[in-house]
């Protein structure tokens, strides 16, 4: 059976079409289980719904507290079997509830390399610190903002006349490709933790399969 992906998302879901698209065209051997977000106008929604994947809006304010509207989108998960959680641009900490309930298996992309520019606004930090080069990384979350253990990581060049959006833009680009890598390892069993470490196996046999990041 495909391992079942869960991804939570806020806002455009650009990384949640691209794990649909690849796992529709089955490069990525994985499965979208479902889809929970936090925002109700999230166009994450719409790409759900257009995938024929079950999507849920879970509105944090209408919760007493945070570890409420966790159980929630626990309870949500657990009914669709999923084995691995994805954010996708998922705009809310999570707290010790959800992290408990999915040990090692909740992965995050960042669109900086971490552990430079942690938060909100990473793409923003790395232009006003004037940084040559930036990028992405796929961590697995644990109770620490963005500092869990890194899988991958990908650079992206600063243009002098670059924005906010452009660069916003090339690193999409990165994440798409890396975060799409990082899952399939997983799946392939090839992702060892060792400390806050994440080791790598080599693939046991080399298939011709889809495009690895360029
Ligand atoms: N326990 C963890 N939770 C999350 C992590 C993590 O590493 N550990 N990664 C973040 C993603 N993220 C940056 O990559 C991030 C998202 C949100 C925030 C934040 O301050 N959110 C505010 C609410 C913002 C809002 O209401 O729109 C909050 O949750 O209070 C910081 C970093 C995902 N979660
Ligand atoms: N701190 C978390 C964070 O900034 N995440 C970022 O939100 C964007 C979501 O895009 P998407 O909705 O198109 O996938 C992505 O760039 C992701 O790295």
């Amino acid at each position: 059976m495909k391992l079942r992906l869960g991804v939570l998302a806020s806002g455009r879901g650009t990384n949640l079409q691209a794990m649909i698209d690849s796992t529709k065209r089955g490069d990525l051997e994985a499965q979208v289980a479902v889809v929970v977000v936090d925002q109700p106008e999230a166009q994450a929604r719409e790409r759900a719904r257009q995938a024929g994947i079950p999507e849920f809006f879970v509105d944090y304010g209408a919760f007493p507290d945070r570890e409420s509207a966790e159980r929630r989108i626990i309870s949500i998960l657990e009914r669709h079997e999923v084995e691995l959680v994805c954010l996708a641009g998922f705009m809310r900490i999570l707290t010790p509830v959800f992290l408990n309930a999915y040990k090692n298996r909740v992965m995050n992309i960042h669109p900086s390399l971490l552990p430079a520019f942690p938060g909100i606004g990473a793409q923003r930090q790395a232009l006003e610190h004037g940084v040559r080069y930036t990028g992405c990384t796929v961590h697995f979350v644990d109770q620490a903002v963005d500092a869990g253990p890194i899988i991958m990581q990908a650079v992206v060049p600063v243009h002098h006349d670059d924005t906010v959006e452009s660069l916003s833009e090339r690193i999409l680009e990165q994440e798409h490709c890396i975060y799409l890598e990082a899952i399939q390892l997983y799946l392939e069993g090839r992702l060892e933790l060792e400390g806050r470490r994440v080791r790598i196996h080599p693939e046991k046999f080399t298939r011709s399969r889809r495009d690895r990041c360029p």
